[in-house]
């Protein structure tokens, strides 16, 4: 997953830019950048890393001018190389950068339209650099040699003909503004706001509500699915739905594990989606382990809290923090690669014994995707003294691979591909384990906007939305991205020659 920010301002947008930036960051650990437009030049600075890291005073300073986007990158296609950081740039036509959160799904068919048809150079081996020149191309066909909306408009409706899976996308095109657009599913989230400033009002779009609260902006609403929005740069507003059947999908899994639970996403409190998963588990456990005797209910923080708090007040069994989590370590599951997952599991968690000594502990996460922090949570229960140790799951068995921005592109990865219940809980080592149903999953996510009847929800059930994904697409996806070929193309991706980034330390 990645995070998302554009400001069309009337004063420099560069720090608020960097802030929104900075609570979008549980999104992508792996890379960030930011450019602004100052004089008619675009200001750009990306990298490796954490937000903090990549940018430094003198970078902040050369990002001049009141219109910019930022990216926080969490690879799910290409390499974590520093030349796919983002946003891209693409010089033609009128000079356009991008920003992409999700992932395309046609990006090989893509790319050789673009070469042979297109006759537009794409240097990296990113999906979102496709995505930026298949926009340029669009605008490059407009009739008139300047743009207005409509011809921003008619460029985004073909942008949907032409592209397949997940774009949350937001674009500067210098000397016209900003335009904003979510793909016809509205798989990946993105919401916009405005600031009434002295100097006029300023508009702020981002992945997720709390980069607008962080800076101050009054949430608006969300971007429809296919619609876009566009933000001149005097401070018109011009929005249009821009699919030809558009439907509600938006993904599931940003509600039980990406989100931040302070934001609401597409009228729906990430919190409230939480507590409600911990009503419905609540009742399964209460239901069919009627016999079993739990004296304390622990989650594994961070992302599990809000979920376990409420299983233990349903089952009115006392709620422990009995891990405790170093503040200072990243989320694990959005690392790059599976050993760097698992050192960072011990050294992010740390039991506190009084709270397993001769206890039968319930555990509970969020979500079982390879088993990486369950395993090593459960020894290190039992390592603390706990005499029994349960273990529940606030979403469904994980079985198939993600392709719309969430890296699970290997189905073998999963534990639990191909397997059943018993034998998922005989690999993590717990006594008994539970899974939230998928019925049950949807119905506490949909609770708050009944609106949304169908979420995308093909890691639980091998469903995909946009209908091109079949078992050829899947197992090249597996050969392109499994753990053992992304760690041998991650050690080459440092040879790769950055083309836009040159010279920016
Ligand atoms: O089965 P796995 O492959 O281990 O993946 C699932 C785990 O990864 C995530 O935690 P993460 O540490 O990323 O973030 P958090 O601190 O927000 O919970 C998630 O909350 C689960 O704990
Ligand atoms: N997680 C994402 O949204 C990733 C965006 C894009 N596919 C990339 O790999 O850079
Ligand atoms: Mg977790």
């Amino acid at each position: 997953m990645c995070g998302i920010v554009g400001i069309v301002g009337k004063t420099p947008v560069g720090q608020a830019l960097y802030d929104g930036l900075t609570v979008l960051q549980h999104r992508g650990q792996d890379a960030a950048g930011i450019v602004t437009i100052h004089e008619n030049t675009f200001r750009l600075r990306k990298g490796n890393g954490l937000v903090k890291d990549v940018f430094h005073t003198r970078h902040m300073l050369r990002l001049q001018g009141n219109m910019g986007i930022g990216h926080i990158r969490y690879p799910t296609a290409g390499t974590s190389s520093s030349s796919e950081a983002q946003p891209f740039y693409a010089n033609s036509p009128f000079g356009i950068s991008l920003a992409h959160n999700g992932n395309l799904t046609n990006a090989e068919e893509l790319k050789i339209w673009l070469n042979t048809q297109a006759r537009r150079h794409v240097n990296t081996t990113s999906d979102s650099e496709l995505l930026l020149n298949i926009l340029g191309h669009e605008l490059q066909n407009s009739e008139q040699h300047t743009l207005d909306q409509s011809d921003i408009f008619t460029a985004v409706s073909n942008v949907h003909k032409r592209v397949r899976g997940a774009y949350a996308t937001v674009a500067l095109i210098i000397g016209y503004g900003m335009v904003a657009f979510r793909d016809p599913n509205g798989i990946r989230p993105l919401v916009f706001g405005k600031r009434e400033t002295e100097s006029g009002v300023e508009y702020m779009v981002a992945s997720e509500s709390v980069a607008l609260d962080a800076n101050e902006f009054e949430f608006v609403r969300d971007v429809a699915p296919g619609e876009a929005i566009f933000f001149t740069e005097s401070g018109e507003i011009h929005s249009q739905q821009c699919a030809e059947n558009p439907s509600f999908h938006p993904c599931i899994f940003e509600y039980v594990y990406f989100a931040r639970p302070d934001s609401s996403i597409d009228k729906i409190s990430v919190y409230g989606s939480r507590v409600d998963m911990g009503k419905k588990l609540g009742d399964k456990i209460a239901k069919e382990w009627e016999d079993i005797d739990i004296d304390v209910v622990i989650p594994i923080p961070e992302t599990s809290c809000d979920t376990a708090l409420e299983i233990a007040r349903h089952l009115n069994i006392p709620y422990r923090q009995g891990f405790v989590k170093n503040r200072y370590i990243g989320r694990t599951f959005i690392m790059p690669g599976q050993e760097q997952r698992k050192k960072s599991v011990r050294r992010k968690l740390n039991a506190i014994g009084a709270e397993f000594v001769g206890k039968n502990v319930l555990l509970v996460d969020d979500s079982i995707v390879r088993g990486t922090t369950s395993g090593q949570i459960i020894e290190m229960a039992r390592a603390a003294g706990a005499k029994k140790v349960y273990f529940a799951s606030a979403a469904p068995e994980i079985r198939f691979p993600n392709v719309y921005g969430i890296d699970m592109p290997s189905a073998n990865e999963l534990i639990a591909h191909g397997r059943e219940l018993d034998d998922i809980c005989q690999l993590i080592g717990a006594d008994k384990l539970i899974f939230q149903t998928l019925e049950d999953l949807v119905s506490a996510v949909s609770t708050a906007n009944p609106d949304i009847t169908e979420f995308e929800t093909s890691v639980f059930n091998g469903e995909y939305v946009t209908k091109d994904i079949d078992q050829s697409y899947l197992d090249r996806l597996d050969a392109m991205r499994n753990n053992e070929t992304k760690e041998t193309s991650d050690k080459n991706a440092d040879s790769i020659i950055d083309m836009y980034n040159e010279g920016a330390e």
